[in-house]
C-alpha cells in the first residue's frame, strides 16, 4: 500500500491502461473486462484488474497532469511491479491533417513542464515512446483500418492558454507537433528511469484550428477504438 493506493502486492496485473479520468477507467472496467474487481479508490483515483480476452489487465486513473500521473506511476512501477504502462487519453488538435476523433499515437511528447527540465540540468531530454509497443500500435490500427496519426504530442502544464486557439503553442504546430495533452511527457519521463515500457494513445476530441469539438456521448463511443487498441496492444506482452 502507498499514501495513494491501497492496493495489495499482486493485485494489478503486469500491463496497466491509464486514462486520466476515473470514470473512463471505471467505464474501460465495465466495458472491457471480464470479471473486474475494483483495487484502489483513494481519492476516487479508481483502479481495476480483470481480464480482457483471457489475459490479466488492469486500469488506473491518473488524475490530470504531470505531477498528478508521475504519483501513479511512480508507485505503480515501484510497488506494484507494473511493466508495461498505457496511457488511454483525450487531446486537442495542432495540425489540420489530424481530425476530431482521430487518434494521435504520442511517439514522442515535447513539454513546457518543469518536471522533465529541471531533472536533466543542461541538457533537452527527449521523452519518446517504447518503439515496440507504438510499432504494435500502429500496426494493430492500420489491421483494424483505424485513423491514427504517430508523432510528436506536446504535453502542457497549461490547458487554458490566454491566446486563442494554436496561438498559445509558439512554434511547436510549425514543428510537427500535432496534438496536446497533459501527461504523456512524464510519463515517458519516468519509464525511461525505471526501464520500463510506456506508450500514450490519445484520441482527439477538440481542434485547437477550427474549434470542432465533440460531446460527450459522441466522446465515449469515439474511445472504444482507442480503449480496443490499446486493450489488444498490452495483452500481447
Ligand atoms: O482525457 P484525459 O486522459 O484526462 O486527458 C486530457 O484531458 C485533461 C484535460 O481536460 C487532461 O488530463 C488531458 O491530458
Ligand atoms: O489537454 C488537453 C486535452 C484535450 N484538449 C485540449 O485542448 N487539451
Amino acid at each position: 500500500m502507498t499514501p495513494h493506493n491501497q492496493a495489495q502486492p499482486g493485485d494489478y496485473a503486469e500491463a496497466v491502461l491509464l486514462p486520466g479520468d476515473p470514470l473512463r477507467a471505471k467505464w474501460i472496467a465495465e466495458t472491457f473486462l471480464a470479471d473486474a474487481r475494483q483495487v484502489n479508490g483513494v481519492r476516487n483515483c479508481l483502479g481495476f484488474t480483470g481480464s480482457y480476452k483471457g489475459k490479466r489487465v488492469s486500469v488506473q486513473a491518473t488524475g490530470m497532469g504531470q505531477p498528478s500521473l508521475s504519483i501513479y506511476v511512480h508507485e505503480l512501477i515501484n510497488s506494484y511491479g507494473v511493466k508495461t504502462l498505457l496511457r488511454v487519453g483525450t487531446c486537442g488538435g495542432l495540425n489540420a491533417k489530424v481530425k476530431v476523433r482521430d487518434v494521435i499515437l504520442a511517439q514522442a511528447a515535447s513539454t513546457d513542464s518543469a518536471i522533465v527540465k529541471d531533472r536533466f540540468g543542461p541538457y533537452n531530454f527527449a521523452p519518446i515512446a517504447d518503439f515496440g509497443l507504438l510499432r504494435k500500435a500502429a500496426e494493430k490500427a492500420e489491421a483494424a483500418g483505424l485513423k491514427v496519426h504517430a508523432g510528436n504530442m506536446l504535453s502542457s502544464d497549461i490547458f487554458y492558454h490566454r491566446e486563442p486557439g494554436l496561438e498559445g503553442y509558439g512554434l511547436l504546430p510549425d514543428h510537427g507537433v500535432i496534438g496536446v495533452e497533459m501527461e504523456a511527457a512524464a510519463l515517458y519521463t519516468l519509464a525511461a528511469r525505471f526501464g520500463v515500457r510506456a506508450l500514450a494513445v490519445c484520441t482527439m476530441t477538440d481542434c485547437l484550428i477550427t474549434g470542432e469539438q465533440i460531446d460527450a456521448d459522441a466522446r465515449q463511443t469515439s474511445l472504444k477504438d482507442m480503449v480496443t487498441l490499446a486493450l489488444e496492444v498490452a495483452i500481447e506482452g
